[in-house]
């Protein structure tokens, strides 16, 4: 065994640790990629091996020595740890931070990497004869019963019984008191297991010819833009390339953004492969998501479907990876370790020389950059599978119109008729509450958060002012603060006011409402999708949840409440993401035999970006745009980060962000072509939960460049003495400029 082990922790520190081994003999596989247990200040950390030498820097008597070893032979295979360490050097982020945010947390933590024997549980003979009501006395045995019963052979483990509310457990041995049901210890958890049982439509020849592209790629690296119209089955295509790739005995990884996980999606590949398959999401606890990391290791899934983190899956066979909506923001971490898992899963599919399909009805600037300068194929959808049309597009000026709670009579008028045909009407408003103003009649009052530079929105149901900034709320005050004045009143429409004006103007309409507020409870959405996707008139209003991915067949119309939103934002991706979504929510329109149609409501019916959109497409609309970005050299063509500060009192982040401008023009002032130093200036929205926010923009040409900067100036912000009043985060490639 070498004498050194090169140790990452997770700490917020630019560098690796030296260890001596632990104590007594090293097992056979010790090494790289392997956890060790070591003294870290005053305390114990888990870290991991990530080199072995003879020599260290650290003088002899500060050497410590690590305490155990945890992994037998290494956790991260040797692909995935390099990846990890690219992406540290990429990211300019701490490794062991980066090799954190990529492991479990039980692993984190020291768990061991295995099964845990879980208590499973049955029905008995005798639990099957009795009727629950027997046990009225005991009404969760009762209803545990009932479930179990229900259940049959498959039992319910204990992740399930953990779901059930109440004490399940107490109830399932008071159950096994009686002998109605019984428990065993299982060594593996059950995976999910496809069916297969769908019949599997011939592919279309467009269709065809990405699985072609993906057969040709065989054993190497092919990034495939698949463009595809919304409705054109890029979903099936994802599941015949899985079958490929299954065939050819590999794994396959699927991403999808945070809103794309559906049952409905789920359910597909189920119904179609019959596979053991891993999903990765936010709703497993601590010990499922460990299973579906240890199944994905092992090689016994399959197919590893989940959002974001699931990039960082291990993978010991892999054949393919596949980015469902590439260009949605959730793909992007927004804190700690802030990486773009799309953009990851383009550098591992290189790495690994496995072929990587992004698909989207709208690409993001980026990769269509990418496709149109040959690095990636290009390939196409251009029609909805099944013979559905694409739908129409109408533009409602609504300036000077009377609008009720945000409808325009013309939207009212195509709604009546639409429902009366049978068909379903979807509506789309980005914001939710009831009201996103509460404003005093007589003095002007506006009710502001504490803690933000932004108004508390009124949830009136809940009785509630909450800011959606940073959580704070408070009750709805009766008079006031200011004047006295007891004319408080709502300013503008969230979904909860135009959700009760609905159930006015149809009272004989079910309204189903789909935003965060509705969808709170665990199960509700996938309740609510449930009932949306069953036929009979019905309106289906929500906000972006409602927006993308879903296949709703009876919805024929669509109305967009408020394009001017997104028409006007500060960003200088605002454009892009408004055309990304008006298309996504338009694509829910006439996916079946009935044709849709798509009104959509605005001030500005010349905006440019309307006109181009629905006139020409949103490939006519995004090639324009990316000439306007490499005109103004913004990204794509130009590569950019940003170093972000945060402090209790104003002043104190932008003395730090000042700091270290001064430092970076230092460094750059000699290098010709080098990097632009922008600001600092204030964030946007400069208060947000009690810290003034203020940002430094590092911009240039070359990629290059940039990170030779980042390189030289990353590590040594910390010790700048201004940043001991200031949180601060380097987002590198930021997605949103807040
Ligand atoms: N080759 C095919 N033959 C017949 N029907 C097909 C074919 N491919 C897809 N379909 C059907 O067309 C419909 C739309 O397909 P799918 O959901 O895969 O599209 P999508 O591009 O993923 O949609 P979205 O962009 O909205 O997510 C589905 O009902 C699907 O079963
Ligand atoms: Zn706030």
């Amino acid at each position: 065994m070498a004498r050194i082990l090169r140790v990452a922790l997770p700490v917020p520190l630019y560098t690796c640790y030296d260890y001596l081994p632990p104590p007594g003999p090293a097992p056979a596989g010790a090494g790289r990629g392997c956890r060790v247990r070591v003294p870290f200040g005053r305390g114990r950390r888990v870290g991991v091996v990530v080199g072995t030498g003879d020599h260290t820097g650290v003088p002899r008597h500060k050497l410590r020595r690590a305490q155990a070893w945890l992994d037998p032979a290494p956790l991260l295979d040797e692909p995935l740890l390099s990846l990890l360490e690219w992406a540290a050097g990429y990211y300019h982020h701490p490794l062991g931070e980066v090799l954190d945010a990529a492991l479990p947390t039980l692993l984190r933590q020291g768990e061991p990497a295995e099964w845990r024997a879980r208590e499973h549980w049955f029905i008995t003979a005798q639990g099957r004869e009795t009727d629950p009501s027997e046990l009225k006395r005991a009404v969760r045995q009762a209803q545990l019963l009932a479930r179990l019963q229900a259940a049959g052979e498959r039992g319910l483990d204990a992740a399930e019984l953990a779901e059930i509310p109440g004490q399940a457990r107490r109830a399932a041995r008071a159950l096994a008191d009686r002998g109605l049901a019984v428990s065993e210890q299982r060594a593996n958890p059950e995976l999910l297991e496809g069916e297969g049982c769908e019949p599997r439509p011939e592919p279309l020849p467009e269709q065809q010819a990405v699985l072609d592209r993906l057969q040709a790629a065989g054993d190497g690296f092919q990034p495939i833009l698949l463009e595809g119209v919304t409705g054109s089955g890029k979903t099936e295509v994802y599941l015949r390339a899985t079958e490929q790739a299954l065939a050819a005995g590999r794994q396959v990884l699927l991403l999808v953004p945070e809103i794309g996980l559906t049952p409905q999606l789920l359910h597909r590949f189920r119904r179609r492969l019959a596979v053991p398959m891993a999903v990765f999401h936010s709703g497993l606890n601590d010990r499922e998501r460990l299973d579906a990391w240890l199944a994905a290791r092992e090689g016994r899934a399959r197919v590893v479907i989940g959002t974001r983190s699931a990039v960082f899956a291990p993978l010991p066979e892999p054949g393919l990876i596949l980015v469902d909506e590439e260009h949605d923001t959730s793909f992007k971490q927004q804190d700690g370790f802030r990486y773009s898992a799309r953009d990851l899963a383009v550098m591992r599919a290189r790495r690994l020389g496995v072929p990587v399909l992004l698909g989207t009805a709208t690409p993001s600037l980026e990769s269509l950059q990418n496709a149109l300068s040959g690095r990636y194929a290009h390939l196409h959808l251009r029609h909805r599978a099944g013979g559905a049309a694409m739908p129409s597009f109408r533009v409602l000026d609504v300036r000077g119109r009377p609008l009720r709670e945000g409808l325009s009579p013309a939207l009212q008028e195509a709604m009546a008729t639409h429902l009366a045909a049978d068909g379903q009407v979807l509506l789309f408003l980005n914001r939710r509450g009831f009201a996103p103003t509460l404003l005093c009649h007589e003095c002007g009052w506006v009710a502001e958060c504490r803690r933000c530079d932004a108004r508390y929105t009124w949830h009136r149901r809940a009785g509630r002012l909450r800011c959606h900034h940073c959580g704070d709320e408070r009750p709805v005050p009766r008079a006031c603060p200011d004047c006295g004045s007891v004319d408080l009143r709502a300013v503008g429409q969230g979904t909860e006011r135009v959700e009760r004006a609905l159930a006015e103007l149809y009272p004989q309409v079910p309204v189903l409402r789909i935003d965060r507020d509705s969808t709170r409870r665990r199960g509700a959405l996938d309740a609510l999708l449930a009932e949306a996707g069953r036929p009979g008139p019905r309106i289906l209003l929500g906000t972006q949840m409602l927006a993308k991915g879903h296949h709703f067949p009876d919805v024929t119309l669509v109305g967009v409440l408020d394009a001017d939103h997104g028409l006007y934002g500060a960003d200088f991706r605002a454009l892009e993401r408004m055309a990304q979504l008006l298309i996504q929510v338009a694509g829910r329109a006439g996916r079946a035999e009935r044709p849709g149609e798509v009104l959509i409501q605005t001030h500005h019916p010349e905006h440019p970006l309307l006109h181009t959109l629905l006139g020409q497409g949103y490939d006519a609309f995004a090639r324009a745009h990316l000439e306007e970005r490499r005109a103004a050299g913004l990204p794509p063509f130009a590569a950019m980060a940003l170093l972000r500060a945060e402090a209790v009192q104003a002043g104190q982040a932008r003395g730090f962000l000042q700091a270290a401008a001064e430092r970076a023009r230092a460094l750059t002032g000699s290098e010709a072509g080098g990097v632009m130093v922008l600001g600092p200036v204030p964030a946007p929205m400069e208060r947000r939960a009690g810290r003034y926010r203020a940002q430094l923009l590092l911009q240039a040409g070359r990629r290059a460049a940039l990170h030779r900067l980042l390189e030289r100036w990353v590590p040594g912000l910390s010790e700048l003495p201004a940043a001991r009043q200031a949180r601060w985060s380097l987002d590198v490639d930021p997605q949103d400029m807040f």
